[in-house]
C-alpha cells in the first residue's frame, strides 16, 4: 500500500486494495442553449438554436434547460455567484441521498474545480451538511506520491477535504505505490467492493457504477479526467477505471474512470470558468462550426448534467 505523508495514516479495517487514508484534519445531443444579457455583461448574445425548452433568470445569471430536464446550463457573473450556487447544489443534493440511501458518493475532479467548492466549508453549509454520509472519489489522478504539488488528492485535501468531519474510511484515494496501470486496477477493485457492500449503487441500465454526483472540470483542450482528445481511452467501454502513461498535459502517468462510469451518474456538475475556455464551450454548446468532437462532447449522464459557466467562460456563445 501506499507510503502516506506524514499527516496520513492508515485505516486497517477494510481490505487490503483502497484502504483509504486518515484526514487528520459518440456526442450527445445538442443541448438547446438560449441566453440574454447578464446583468453586467454587454457581450453575450442571445442565442436560439431550437426550441423546446425552458429558461429562467437566476440570481446571477441564466439558466437553460433541455427538452427532457436533463441538461442544463446556467451562466454566472462571477466565479464567486458560480461557486455559491455549486455549494447549494451540492448541499441539495447531500441531503437528498443521505435521505433516499444514507450514503453520498460524490466524485470529484482535481483543478480550478476544487477552488470552486471552497463555500462548501464555510457557513451554513458546513454546519448544515451532513458529512457522514459522504464517500469521496477521483474521477482522475496523477500517479505521483500524495503529498506531490500535482496530486488531485493533495489539492482536494488541502483546499476541501481537510476542512468538513468526512469520516477518514469515507475517502478513496489512489494507492501511490503502485505502477499507473496497478493503481488503476486497484481503485478498480476498490469501487467493486463498495458495489458488493452497497456504498457505491450500480446503474441497471449500463451494468456500471452509478455515483451520485460527480463534480467535474474541463481542460481549455475540452479534456475531462484524464480523458484527452483523440486518445484511444476515449472509446474505453470495458474497463471502469484505467490508465494513461502519455497524457498530454503533464504528468504523464495518471489513472481516470472511463466514459462508461461517467456517464452512468446520477448528476454531473460541470464547473467551467474563464476567458480561456470559451472556444471549447462554444463548440459544446453553442454555434461552433467546429467538427472535432472534444472529450467534453461526450459527457452525457443517465442523470442531469448541469453545466456551472461564469460570464467569461460563456462568452462566445
Ligand atoms: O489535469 C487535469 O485537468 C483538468 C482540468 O483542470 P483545470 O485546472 O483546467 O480546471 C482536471 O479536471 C483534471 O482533474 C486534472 O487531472
Amino acid at each position: 500500500m501506499a507510503t502516506a505523508s506524514s499527516s496520513l495514516t492508515f485505516s486497517t479495517s477494510l481490505p487490503k486494495f483502497c484502504r483509504p487514508y486518515s484526514i487528520s484534519r459518440t456526442p450527445p445531443p445538442q443541448v438547446s442553449v438560449y441566453f440574454k444579457k447578464l446583468s453586467i455583461s454587454s457581450s453575450l448574445k442571445i442565442s436560439r438554436r431550437t426550441t423546446t425548452r425552458a429558461s429562467s433568470m437566476t440570481s446571477s445569471g441564466i439558466t437553460t434547460i433541455d427538452q427532457n430536464n436533463k441538461k442544463v446550463v446556467e451562466v454566472f457573473d462571477t466565479e464567486e455567484d458560480l461557486a455559491v450556487s455549486l455549494a447549494k447544489y451540492t448541499a441539495d443534493l447531500s441531503d437528498k441521498f443521505a435521505k433516499e440511501r444514507g450514503a453520498f458518493t460524490v466524485v470529484v475532479s482535481g483543478g480550478s474545480l476544487i477552488k470552486s467548492l471552497r463555500k462548501l466549508v464555510e457557513a451554513p453549509y458546513v454546519d448544515s451538511i451532513d458529512w457522514s454520509r459522504w464517500h469521496v472519489f477521483w474521477v482522475d489522478e496523477r500517479v505521483v506520491p500524495k503529498d506531490h504539488p500535482d496530486s488531485n488528492y493533495k489539492l482536494a485535501f488541502d483546499g476541501f477535504l481537510s476542512k468538513v468531519p468526512i469520516p477518514p474510511g469515507n475517502v478513496y484515494a489512489i494507492n501511490d505505490a503502485l505502477s499507473s496501470e496497478g493503481a488503476a486496477d486497484d481503485y478498480e477493485t476498490c469501487l467493486k467492493h463498495l458495489v458488493h457492500t452497497g456504498v457505491i449503487n450500480i446503474s441497471s441500465l449500463s451494468g456500471f457504477p452509478k455515483f451520485d454526483l460527480m463534480l467535474v472540470g474541463m481542460g481549455p483542450d475540452g479534456h475531462v479526467a484524464s480523458l484527452f482528445p483523440g486518445h484511444p481511452l476515449l472509446k474505453e467501454n470495458q474497463k471502469w477505471v484505467t490508465h494513461i502513461t502519455d497524457s498530454p498535459k503533464p504528468p504523464p502517468e495518471r489513472i481516470t474512470f472511463t466514459f462508461p462510469v461517467i456517464n452512468s451518474s446520477a448528476y454531473i456538475a460541470l464547473v467551467v470558468c474563464g476567458a480561456g475556455k470559451a472556444s471549447i464551450v462554444q463548440t459544446a454548446l453553442g454555434k461552433s462550426q467546429n467538427s472535432e468532437v472534444f472529450p467534453v462532447q461526450m459527457v452525457s449522464p443517465e442523470g442531469e448534467l448541469k453545466w456551472f459557466l461564469d460570464k467569461d467562460a460563456a462568452s462566445k456563445l
